[in-house]
């Protein structure tokens, strides 16, 4: 088994177990499934800059990046950084998240939130909804055509926006449709760890220019930014660079600034 086999295999049951404990009734009945979203989609569209920072404490890949940070002030840093919305991934085993820090960063701040998630069951949309996110994230490599379509057409009636995320032509080629907000291709192949911009200039030109296109994985300069945006890129998902700093938020900020946009 492959690392993402093996996450999948493990949510699976993770979810089977939170299906038991907590019921999509409670769910549907928390405060914030009623809180009115945003949309990440339109904050890319509108800005300059494009910048979504992420909250990531540890990795397959890279093992532990910071564990010594509170989701809050890293969600404030982030938000006063003027970054247009923010990834909590709330996988605990591989990531060391929780869906308490969705719930945390939510409570800090009113930029828009992804759930950064391995999402394989409409139990984790409505998690996501209630836990206060505005964004889900479907992952072409983990899920058919078909349940791309069931996924992201629920999501949408929840009023989230949805990123599908794709690393090669035949998962772009089978994921396309009008139920998606954003196209994200990971230059982080995530069955090897392989990281390559390349591969986001290589499908730029196979994205419809109706889908905010979104850059993922392994940026860590101004350069690649700029020279990404070449390529029709308005979004840019980084993690590792701003959550190995002492200060995620002050990084974002000086990046930002550099960015000068
Ligand atoms: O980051 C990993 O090692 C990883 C391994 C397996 C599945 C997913 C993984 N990462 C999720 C992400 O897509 C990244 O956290 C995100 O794009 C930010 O990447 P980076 O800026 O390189 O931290």
């Amino acid at each position: 088994m492959n690392i993402l086999d093996k996450i999948v295999f493990d949510k699976r049951k993770e979810v089977d177990l939170k299906k038991l404990i907590i019921p999509t009734s409670q769910l549907e009945a928390s405060a914030l499934f009623e809180r009115p979203t945003v949309s990440l989609a339109k904050a890319l569209a509108n800005s300059s800059t494009g910048i979504i920072a992420e909250h990531k404490r540890r990795s397959p890949s890279k093992s532990v990046i910071n564990q010594n940070l509170n989701v809050q002030d890293v969600a404030v840093g982030y938000e006063n950084a003027g970054v247009c919305g923010m990834s909590v991934l709330t996988d605990g085993k591989y990531f060391g998240g929780s869906m308490d820090d969705l719930l945390l960063a939510r409570a800090a701040v009113s930029m828009p939130l992804l759930r950064k998630e391995f999402i394989i069951d409409e139990y984790q949309i409505l998690e996501a909804k209630a836990y206060g996110s505005d964004v889900i994230l479907l992952i072409a490599a983990i899920l058919s055509r078909e349940e791309i379509k069931i996924y992201s057409e629920f999501a949408k009636k929840l009023n989230l926006n949805v990123l599908l995320e794709v690393h090669n032509e035949e998962e772009l080629q089978k994921s396309i449709m009008p139920s998606l907000d954003m196209l994200g291709v990971n230059n982080r192949n995530l069955k090897t760890f392989e990281v390559s911009l390349e591969i986001s200039k290589i499908l730029s030109t196979l994205i419809p220019d109706e889908f905010v296109k979104v850059s993922e994985s392994g940026i860590s300069s101004v350069e690649a930014i700029n020279d990404l945006k070449n390529y029709g890129y308005k979004g840019f998902l980084i993690g590792e660079n701003f959550m190995k700093t002492d200060n995620p938020g002050k990084s974002a900020q000086q990046f930002i600034k550099a960015l000068g946009a």
